[in-house]
């Protein structure tokens, strides 16, 4: 852990089952590689987790059995760490390189910025090379303009202690707002290639379907059927990402799934166990195969319980270097400096919105109005409209630090806006972004991130954005199977004769309720909207005429057919920039002059 992160405290656990074939695994960790600062439950940073899958090798070693580690992709974006230096990443490429990892793909965010493409294909790609998998993903070559794959398209090995045959794949879901220089390739199409054909025909005794892919997505749901189709018995391995949920789903008796959570809270763990080998057994149709699943915390006190060492012997000399690599990084980005200290602890989800509470709440009426001002407009009214996804994580009272300004909100999005828009259309906007209602009341897939935000023209889109329907603003369900942990609260307490809980994640899965290792109390979630609207410079007395439409310019994308349903007729040359500066930056400047610096 890192310096000032606080201890965890021990809670009751559910132990690891172990079988023939085991993962650990990450996900969506979105650069949190130096733990969680200011929760204890999350306090282990990426140099106790090489510690901890040191010591978990040498355990398989010692049973005779195997262990794959694997990371499926959206390592970056999200904390200082990552996004606090230039370039973004300069540290944690070489920091999360310090990890053996066996199997490994990308994530969106690995694809949203140009300079990221370029740095997975310099850099991650070939320190990984034989463990890197971009089945469905290209690359644009810089100098020839060819396209290429990412990385290898699968591979195949025989694991180290039992010589199982594996053939591994690695694909990231149907995601399009991926930069110019790479391309995605549908999981439909790709299905169809010769090398993917050929692979499902190598007759491995297990398939390992890494994927940045929630589970509930179409995309495993096609690849378990296609490879099922050629291949009647052999076990299928899942583990995939994205809806930055724990979760575990069987897709048949052979074929099961697991995603590990997000921002490094999560260290995922399955195990498969009667794993026939093709080359000794004929009846593999008759082996029983189990798979269970595991969702560790990540903090020390858990992960020395599960490879069984004390806490001495704990930390191993690679390990200790690469979190004292993380502590020289944070040092060098100046992560601990404090901007000011916020007075209350400001949720995402912990809290109704509208609410005092609601972090949505606070950049409405607090933060936006007062710094999202273009000086030239700031006597003209506006709206200004933001996603929710833009928001990624909690404020906790307390100090409030420049890595804070990023595990808010990491993105280079700015603001722009469509000046002297009639009040009357301009008002609908919002309406119509946020018309869907909760999600279930929709036919899309609540799992998915893109699709949790329903389509705001439901039934009714405009022909362009039908093509692009998933994208919209990022949607938090609050009746997800899972919740992000926080510490418990008082009223949550448990009788004398139990033990006290932490509140934290309290996962259901198509496996039951025993996943989490940690056993807490549950913890109360709310629905947000898809966006917020601020509005500023209105005048007294009656509602104003025109007012300024500004917006976030990642929802640019849904603006103009917005507007086009409220009656406006407005194209992308009316949208000019409107304020050049990130939300990083406004949230950082309305802090540095609002909060007191002490405390
Ligand atoms: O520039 C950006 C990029 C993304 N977002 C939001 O993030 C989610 C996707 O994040 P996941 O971690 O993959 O779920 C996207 O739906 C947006 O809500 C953004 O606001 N700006």
């Amino acid at each position: 852990a890192q310096p000032g992160a606080p201890a965890p405290v021990a809670v009751p656990m559910r132990e690891l089952e172990w079988g023939q074939i085991n993962f650990i695994h990450t996900t969506d960790t979105h650069g949190w590689h130096g733990g969680h600062l200011q929760e204890a439950q999350y306090s282990a940073d990426w140099g106790d987790y090489v510690s901890f899958t040191e010591h978990m090798r040498k355990k398989a070693d010692e049973k005779g059995v195997d262990l794959l580690v694997v990371d499926t992709g959206d390592r970056v974006e999200g904390n200082g760490l990552y996004d606090g230096s230039t370039p973004k990443g300069n540290y944690t490429s070489s920091i999360f390189g310090q990890q053996n990892i066996d199997i490994l793909c990308t994530g969106n965010h690995e694809l949203y910025q140009e300079a990221t493409v370029d740095r997975e294909h310099s850099i991650t790609v070939p320190h990984f090379k034989k463990s890197y998998i971009a089945s469905n993903l290209d690359y644009i070559e810089p100098e020839t303009g060819n396209q290429i794959p990412q990385a290898q398209r699968y591979i195949k090995f025989k694991t180290k202690n039992q010589g199982y045959t594996i053939v591994a794949l690695g694909f990231i879901f149907d995601f399009d707002r991926n930069a110019n220089n790479s391309v995605v390739i549908t999981v439909e199409e790709t299905m169809k290639q010769e090398w993917f054909q050929s692979a499902i025909r190598e007759k491995p005794d297990l398939f390992v379907v890494s994927g940045h892919v929630g589970l509930r997505m179409k995309e495993f749901e096609q690849i378990f059927r296609v490879i099922r189709d050629a291949n009647w018995y052999t076990p299928i391995a899942f583990l995939g990402g994205h809806a930055h949920v724990r979760d575990a789903r069987r897709f048949d008796d052979k074929a099961f799934a697991i995603a590990s959570g997000r921002y490094f809270e999560t260290i995922g763990w399955m195990s498969i166990d009667g794993i026939p080998k093709k080359s000794e057994d004929s009846a593999s149709a008759k082996a029983t195969v189990t798979f269970k699943r595991r969702y560790i915390d990540n903090n020390v006190l858990g992960l020395q319980h599960h490879a069984g060492v004390s806490e001495t012997d704990f930390l191993t000399p690679r390990g200790r270097n690469v979190s004292q690599m993380i502590t020289d990084a944070r040092k060098a980005l100046n992560l601990d400096h404090k901007l000011g200290c916020s007075p209350r602890d400001l949720w995402m989800t912990r809290a109704e919105y509208p609410n005092d509470g609601s972090i949505f709440s606070w950049l409405e009426n607090e933060v936006v109005p007062d710094a999202v001002v273009n000086e030239e407009r700031a006597d003209t009214p506006r709206l200004t409209i933001l996603n929710t996804g833009a928001i990624r994580f909690d404020i906790f009272k307390g100090a409030f630090t420049k890595d804070s300004t990023y595990l808010i909100s990491p993105f280079t999005s700015k603001f722009n806006y469509i000046p002297d828009v009639p009040y009357d259309v301009a008002k609908k906007v919002i309406q119509l972004l946020n018309s869907g209602g909760p999600v279930f009341n929709t036919e899309l897939d609540p799992s998915i991130p893109e699709q949790m935000a329903p389509s705001p023209f439901l039934g009714k889109e405009p022909t362009e954005l039908a093509a692009h329907s998933h994208h919209h603003p990022h949607f938090f369900d609050a009746n997800s199977a899972q919740q992000p942990l926080v510490a418990d609260d008082a009223d949550d307490a448990v009788s004398d004769d139990e033990p006290q809980l932490v509140g934290g994640y309290t996962t259901t899965d198509d496996l039951g309720d025993d996943g989490d290792d940690a056993v807490h109390s549950p913890i109360k979630f709310y629905n947000v909207p898809n966006c917020i609207q601020s509005q500023a410079g209105f005048p007294e007395a009656a509602d104003p005429a025109t007012v300024d439409l500004v917006f976030i310019d990642y929802v640019q994308p849904w603006i103009i057919p917005a507007l086009k349903f409220s009656g406006g007729d407005y194209s992308t040359d009316n949208i000019t920039v409107y304020l050049n500066a990130t939300l990083t930056d406004v949230i950082a400047g309305w802090v540095g002059t609002h909060w007191a610096k002490d405390c």
